[in-house]
């Protein structure tokens, strides 16, 4: 199926009302080469017709030497923007920047956030966009489940498959994504609908089973066979099974970089319209597949850099891996239990 030009300038003038935009604003649309036009084409007009100053910031695409695949979330730290302090200048000056090249995860990122600028991340297909169009019941739902994890010390993951892990919480802030940039400052990713943190440096104990199903990026594979992994003092130290676990340690070994094995953002997902069955519908260029990381009830673990949130670890190998079917607790609460949302209650969608 394909959305047309009309309905997807509809949808980002509706996120972008959403994101704050109006007369009083400046817009930057920052692109490169491989940005999708239609997403520039809908995110232009939407702003100008919300009244906003508008204009656009085309960067040379990067490519790092070491980067295989094309999924931007492969090869992190390093973008097209990285030394760029011209360019950075310019989209420091917007009130908001609408991402369509993808500078997550990277210093320049937070550079830019901390002068009060937003930025909104949009970088999937034109109909997953249409399929996770952000609500603000959205946003409430994701913010009630944040009201309690950021009061958290302690969360632990349990499973049938054989999960058991602990991470001790508190020196990281929380972080939501519901699909809009509507504070000063604030970061965002059309689309999501999850909420993480990080485990404090060094503490983060036990194993994490892979079952068969679980999801693993930038791969863009199910799992057809368990991975067992041993997480010791914060890292990675065993990764054991057959061949997916061997493919696993090869392509984290290709690194050469003891920081790939940092476990990094822990989480759960909110977004029901988020399906654990979409990424096997999709190409692996199609995007992110931002399903994986958002379907209701996942546990969203990853691995690799914690710059982000002023971590030490910047290595740009990052894992994201979506466990189904798992326990989640926050302190003694309950939030999933095998993979269905439980609690707080106002976080729940069905
Ligand atoms: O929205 C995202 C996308 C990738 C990621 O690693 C975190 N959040
Ligand atoms: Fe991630």
């Amino acid at each position: 199926m394909a959305v047309n030009q009309s309905q997807l300038g509809q949808m980002f003038e509706q996120v972008l009302r959403l994101s704050k935009v109006d007369a009083t604003q400046s817009v930057a649309i920052l692109k490169s080469h491989y940005s999708d036009a239609r997403t520039v084409q809908a995110a232009t007009d939407a702003a100008l017709r919300l009244g906003a100053k508008v204009y656009c910031v085309e960067l040379p695409a990067f490519n790092h030497p070491m980067a295989m695949g094309n999924d931007m979330t492969a090869y992190c730290g390093d973008t097209a923007l990285t030394g760029n302090i011209a360019a950075q200048r310019a989209l420091e000056a917007a009130d908001l920047i609408v991402d369509t090249m993808m500078l997550l995860h990277s210093p320049e990122q937070e550079q830019i956030l901390k002068t009060g600028t937003r930025i909104l991340l949009a970088v999937e297909a034109p109909e997953v966009l249409a399929r996770m169009l952000p609500t603000e019941e959205d946003k409430t739902r994701v913010l009630a489940a944040a009201a309690v994890l950021e009061k958290a010390r302690m969360m632990t993951v349990k499973s049938q498959a054989g999960s058991d892990f602990r991470a001790p919480l508190g020196q990281y802030p929380t972080v939501t994504e519901y699909g809009y940039a509507d504070e000063p400052g604030r970061w965002d990713h059309w689309p999501s609908g999850f909420l993480f943190t990080w485990p404090n440096e060094d503490q983060a104990e036990g194993v994490l089973v892979l079952e068969v199903g679980d999801i693993l990026l930038p791969f863009k594979s199910y799992a057809r066979e368990r991975i067992t992994l041993e997480i010791e003092k914060g890292f990675v130290t065993k990764i054991h099974g057959g061949f997916e676990a061997e493919y696993l340690r090869d392509y984290m070994n290709y690194f050469n970089d003891p920081e790939v094995y940092g476990i990094s953002h822990i989480g759960w997902g909110l977004q029901p319209r988020a399906q654990w069955t979409a990424m096997g519908l999709h190409d692996k260029n199609d995007g992110m597949c931002m399903d994986a990381r958002a379907f209701y009830g996942n546990f969203l673990f990853s691995t690799g850099p914690n710059t982000e949130v002023g971590g030490k670890r910047k290595t740009p190998c990052h894992m994201d891996i979506a466990l189904r079917r798992c326990d989640i607790k926050v302190d003694d609460l309950l939030v999933v239990a095998e993979g269905e949302v439980v609690a707080p209650e106002a976080s729940r969608a069905r």
